[in-house]
């Protein structure tokens, strides 16, 4: 049994997991924490790490990056293993986060889903071959209107994924309307889209001469992300202090 704190639990992601983890018998959600109170819970919810009474195995963590040195300060105190799931942090966050993860396991990914974490094997692959023959690679992302964050932590994953393939010689561009010359060979181009309830679109164009190719993931469901969360609680639990990914849970599987 996997005994974990959820932050963000009145969040949509929260929720998500809440339910699924009604009819998982592996795994309980023994407190919560949010700023909100606007749904009953069958676990105690906390505005706050401090006043966590239970001691979990591993905290999972979907809401914002406000608060982020306190959550991670409360791991390593009581040496609980993290799942960081939350996007749109800053590079000064991220120091934060590589610095515990000397101390606790912590497994960061942007995107939970099989789908997701399938697709960066295939794009690396992908852009080994068409980057080096000279194809212009973009990236085009839609989400619902409420996300805070562009473009979202998975369009970056899906870049900084081929860019480690390509020797990180890529520049990304996010806004061309600030831009008045023709686009670099060496760059990678990030678009992001918002409106209704679109879960979550990632398409990776390649694009050469007279010839297209789009890599594309569409989530129907917050499950799936919800799902890979789960099983990367029921993962980190026993690790070893580090950094740790999606990729590391499929590969244990
Ligand atoms: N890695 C992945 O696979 C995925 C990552 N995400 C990321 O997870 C995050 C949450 O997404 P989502 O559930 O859609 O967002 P929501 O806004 O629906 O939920 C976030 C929840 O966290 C609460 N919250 C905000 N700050 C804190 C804090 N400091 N301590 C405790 N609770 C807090 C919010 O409260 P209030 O509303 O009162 O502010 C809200 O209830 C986003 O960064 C999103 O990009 C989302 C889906 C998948
Ligand atoms: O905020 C969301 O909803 C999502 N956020 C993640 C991201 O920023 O990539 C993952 C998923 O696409 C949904």
């Amino acid at each position: 049994m996997v005994r974990i704190i959820l932050r963000g639990c009145n969040g949509r992601m929260g929720q998500e997991i809440t339910r699924l983890c009604k009819s998982d018998g592996e795994i309980e959600i023994i407190a919560g924490t949010d700023l909100s109170s606007r749904f009953e819970n069958p676990y105690p919810v906390y505005d706050s790490f401090l006043k966590i009474e239970e001691k979990g195995d591993v905290v999972v963590d979907f809401s914002s990056p406000a608060g982020l040195k306190e959550m991670l300060d409360y791991c390593i105190s009581t040496k609980t293993p993290l799942v960081l799931c939350t996007t749109g942090l800053s590079e000064e966050d991220i120091s934060l986060v590589k610095k515990a993860s000397e101390n606790i396991a912590i497994l960061r990914s942007a995107n939970m889903s099989m789908g997701i974490n399938t697709m960066i094997k295939l794009i690396k692959e992908a852009a080994k071959m068409l980057g080096e023959s000279g194809f212009d690679i973009e990236i085009v992302e839609k989400h619902h209107n409420q996300k805070v964050d562009a473009p979202s932590g998975t369009a970056l994953l899906l870049a900084d994924s081929m860019n480690e393939v390509l020797g990180g010689e890529y520049d990304y561009v996010y806004d061309r309307s600030a831009v008045r010359e023709k686009r670099n060979e060496k760059e990678i181009g990030i678009s992001a889209v918002r409106g209704g309830s679109i879960v979550g679109d990632h398409e990776v164009i390649f694009a050469g001469l007279d010839e297209v190719i789009e890599i594309k993931h569409i989530a129907y469901s917050r499950a799936i992300l919800a799902k890979g969360a789960i099983s990367a609680a029921k993962f980190i639990k026993e690790r070893e202090p580090g950094l740790y990914n999606m990729q590391d849970v499929l590969a244990s599987n």
